[in-house]
């Protein structure tokens, strides 16, 4: 159900999009902020998916704010156009939710040639925030920040990132691994950048905990299996895996606090590496180039 475990005020007038707010984690991210009268645009590359998606969300919370614009995270081209079409809307965006992903798919490239965890889960949403940044600045107040959510994973725990071998040497686990690791080195980076702005944003990650959902799909069909099994037992639902998004989206308590990694609705640590300052610069500088965006680190900003 739409039963979440704390009272969240209302939110009319705010505006968020959610990144692959089609399936599972991301649909109850934006089903939850429609819930609470924010206008919510799911961003994602599959149309038929999108149009029911939206017209589910309408029925059962009554807002009729939801919509879906097309993004191909894949694509960095499609990613520029969706901010277009988004920037021609005239519309503040409070909220953006990284959350799309793909896990453990067989080795191939985006559009761009990038191997498709790095190019999509990490550098997709890289392109889309930066893209989208100056949207949020106007949008966010010094009282009331927008916020940047970006959906990590436990896994990135167990990741390494090889600055010399970003994409090259590949195992399905690993490169997912290190597309979720790269995400929380670049909300870190971020939430310093705007910091050192003065920018009326934040940037916080999260991670959802493990979650009934369809990303599992290309994982070994003997986990499946006790997947299918067990999950009641040791899976959180989709509903409840994106209750750490609408907190961190929404919640008092976080007002103007930026990089942190929540879990279960609280701080926790993140892997050591990821508070390296040096290590976060670098990988930002990297995925400048990657995606043709101006890197504006200061030069003072270092370790
Ligand atoms: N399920 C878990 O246990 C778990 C655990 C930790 C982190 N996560 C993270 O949560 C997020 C959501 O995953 P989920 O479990 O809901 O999986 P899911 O497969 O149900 O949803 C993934 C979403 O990403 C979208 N997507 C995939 N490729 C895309 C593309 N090229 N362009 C735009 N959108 C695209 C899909 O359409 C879908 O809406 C992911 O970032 C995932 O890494 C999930």
């Amino acid at each position: 159900g739409l039963e979440s475990p704390w009272v969240l005020a209302p939110q009319p007038d705010r505006v968020a999009v959610v990144t692959g707010g089609t399936d599972g984690i991301g649909y109850a991210t934006a089903r939850h902020l429609a819930r609470l009268g924010m206008r919510v645009i799911i961003a994602g590359n599959n149309t038929g998916k999108a149009q029911e998606a939206v017209r589910q969300i309408q029925e059962e919370t009554l807002n009729d704010k939801v919509e879906f614009l097309y993004c191909d995270l894949a694509s960095l081209k499609s990613i520029r156009q969706f901010v277009q079409t988004f920037k021609k809307k005239k519309i503040p965006l409070h909220v953006l939710v990284n959350n799309a992903g793909v896990m453990m798919v067989p080795q191939r490239r985006t559009r761009d040639g990038f191997e498709e965890h790095f190019g999509l889960n990490y550098l997709g949403h890289f392109l889309l925030t930066n893209l989208l940044l100056d949207t949020m600045k106007e949008s966010g107040s010094p009282g009331r920040c927008a916020r940047v959510l970006t959906v990590s994973s436990a896994t990135h725990y167990i990741a390494e990132l090889d600055m010399e071998d970003l994409q090259g040497s590949y195992s399905p686990h690993g490169a997912y691994a290190q597309s979720k690791l790269a995400l929380v080195l670049f909300t870190y980076h971020l939430q310093r950048l705007l910091a050192a702005q003065g920018s009326p944003v934040t940037a916080n990650v999260v991670d959802p905990g493990v979650v009934n959902t369809d990303l599992y799909r290309h994982v070994f069909w003997g986990t499946r299996l006790i997947k299918k099994l067990f999950s009641w037992w040791f899976f959180k639902t989709p509903d409840e895996g994106a209750w750490t998004s609408v907190y961190a989206a929404v919640t008092p308590d976080l007002e103007g606090m930026g990089g942190r990694y929540l879990y279960n609705e609280k701080e926790t640590k993140s892997l050591a590496v990821t508070y390296d300052l040096d290590l976060q610069r670098e990988l930002w500088a990297r995925s400048c180039q990657m995606t043709g965006i101006t890197d504006v680190t200061p030069d003072t900003f270092s370790g």
